[in-house]
């Protein structure tokens, strides 16, 4: 088994929680409480800038031209792509460009955007790669499963949000992002392989956190 399957088996249990979560849950069915949307696309934001960064430490790091022009693709489609669905979101929703740089960031969105930056600043590419896959990867499985439901892709609010990530371009990125960790896993030891887990394991329960944050609509106070 590739070492990212093997990731992907650890992580089973957190990713079915993730799946499960009711605001996941909620965009499928189209029941989510807007309000508490609005939240998530806000906090998202901030969430997105931090991501793109690592996207820009993934060139820094890269150690072939071929690996340093992906990172740099990725950047751009977070900052233009994937970014612009939530400003094109918070347009709609009567949520102003200003509102959305400048909201307060919450406990769990500083927590885990500050988590990866450290784990990709002070690790190799293999811990940046481990840091960010839970990111692209569960993304994509959530958008490939709730295009499944029914009405979820046509949803008058949240279809757009499923179309993006069920898109086979959103998908590509997760599986490049396998592909390299797993073609970098294969002259690590056992050590390193761990550290390697313990830091996609941490990324993906604070994927579930961030729904969860979501769903509470918490703040500092
Ligand atoms: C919290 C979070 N994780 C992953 C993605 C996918 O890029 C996102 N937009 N937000």
């Amino acid at each position: 088994m590739s070492f990212t399957k093997e990731l992907r088996q650890k992580a089973n249990s957190i990713w079915t929680a993730n799946h499960e979560h009711a605001f996941v849950q909620e965009i499928g069915s189209g029941t989510l409480d807007i309000e508490a949307f609005k939240y998530y696309m806000k906090q998202d934001y901030l969430y997105l800038i931090e991501y793109a960064r690592v996207f820009a430490l993934g060139v820094v790091k890269a150690n072939d031209l071929n690996t340093m022009a992906t990172f740099a693709a990725y950047l751009q489609s977070t900052l233009h792509e994937e970014m612009s669905l939530h400003r094109s979101y918070a347009q709609r929703l009567g949520i102003t460009n200003e509102e959305l740089e400048h909201t307060i960031a919450a406990p769990t969105t500083i927590a885990y955007s500050s988590y990866m930056i450290s784990e990709a600043q002070k690790g190799s590419l293999a811990h940046l790669i481990a840091a960010i896959l839970p990111c692209a990867w569960s993304y994509s499985e959530i958008g490939k499963r709730l295009a499944t439901v029914p009405g979820a892709l046509e949803h008058p609010q949240y279809g757009e949000w499923v179309r993006m990530y069920q898109d086979d371009e959103f998908e590509a990125i997760a599986d490049w992002l396998c592909a390299k960790l797993d073609e970098l896993a294969i002259t690590l030891g056992e050590a390193e392989r761990k550290q390697l887990e313990d830091i996609f394991l941490t990324s993906s329960r604070f994927e579930y956190l961030f729904w969860d944050m979501s769903y509470q609509q918490s703040h500092w106070e």
